[in-house]
């Protein structure tokens, strides 16, 4: 059975590939499993049909048969444990590739997200100028942390994993800030995500969806 994802209707990151059905597109990629897509436009998105699917009246979602998943996170790790490709089959290794995407997710995410806040949705209060940096600052801890663990490696432990394919992810949402560009390792490393060809199914597939014309 095919399982069908739902997206926004309209990108608002205008085909940049930042909303999270683009994880969901990519590890389905990665392990060659076909998708179908809903669309949802934010009104529907907030009606009763889409949120006994997603309670918070978000994307993406996951059907498929009688099984309903939220949370992009879970979706990927439920592709990742239902085919072989995104999670190593020995049982240490596999744990410490789920702790990646953990890790991506509760520890490096957030004060990303936080930085987004600040800049769109706080950039009128009269502290805004004062938090911003003090987010940034968080982010360069983690990215200082981050960078040192992942050195000269070219994924987070050994073979490519469900934890790189999240921690990318997340990092692609720096694209366009500076902060990244102190990290060249990081980047390289965001880098060789980006050059993988199911990532590049996955862009192309969430930027199909985009007028030519509001693509950023
Ligand atoms: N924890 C949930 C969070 C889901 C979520 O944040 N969904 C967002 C879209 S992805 C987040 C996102 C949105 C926009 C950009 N962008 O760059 O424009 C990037 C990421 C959403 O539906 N927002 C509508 C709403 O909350 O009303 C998950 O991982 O699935």
């Amino acid at each position: 059975m095919i399982p069908t994802i739902t997206a926004f209707e309209q990108s608002p990151d205008r085909g940049q590939g930042l909303a999270r059905d683009m994880p969901v597109r990519w590890a389905f990629e990665e392990v060659g499993q076909p998708y179908n897509v809903r669309l949802v436009s934010f009104s529907a998105m907030k009606e009763r049909a889409h949120r006994t699917l997603q309670p918070f009246g978000q994307i993406p979602t996951y059907e498929e048969g009688d099984l309903v998943l939220f949370e992009s996170g879970a979706i990927v790790f439920h592709i990742a444990e239902h085919h072989a490709g995104l999670l190593p089959n020995d049982e240490n290794a596999r744990a410490r590739a789920i702790g990646w995407m953990f890790s991506a997710l509760s520890t490096v995410e957030p004060v990303i997200v936080q930085r987004e806040a600040s800049l769109y949705l706080e950039n009128h209060k009269v502290w805004h100028e004062e938090r911003l940096p003090i987010v940034e600052d968080r982010i360069r801890s983690r990215l200082d942390d981050l960078a040192a663990r992942l050195g000269d490696a070219e994924w987070l432990d050994g073979a490519f994993s469900a934890g790189d394919l999240l921690m990318i992810q997340v990092l692609r949402r720096l694209d366009g800030a500076d902060i990244l560009n102190d990290y060249p390792n990081l980047m390289a490393y965001v880098a060789r995500g980006e050059a993988r060809p199911a990532f590049k199914r996955a862009f192309s597939a969430q930027l199909a969806l985009v007028p030519t014309d509001e693509v950023l």
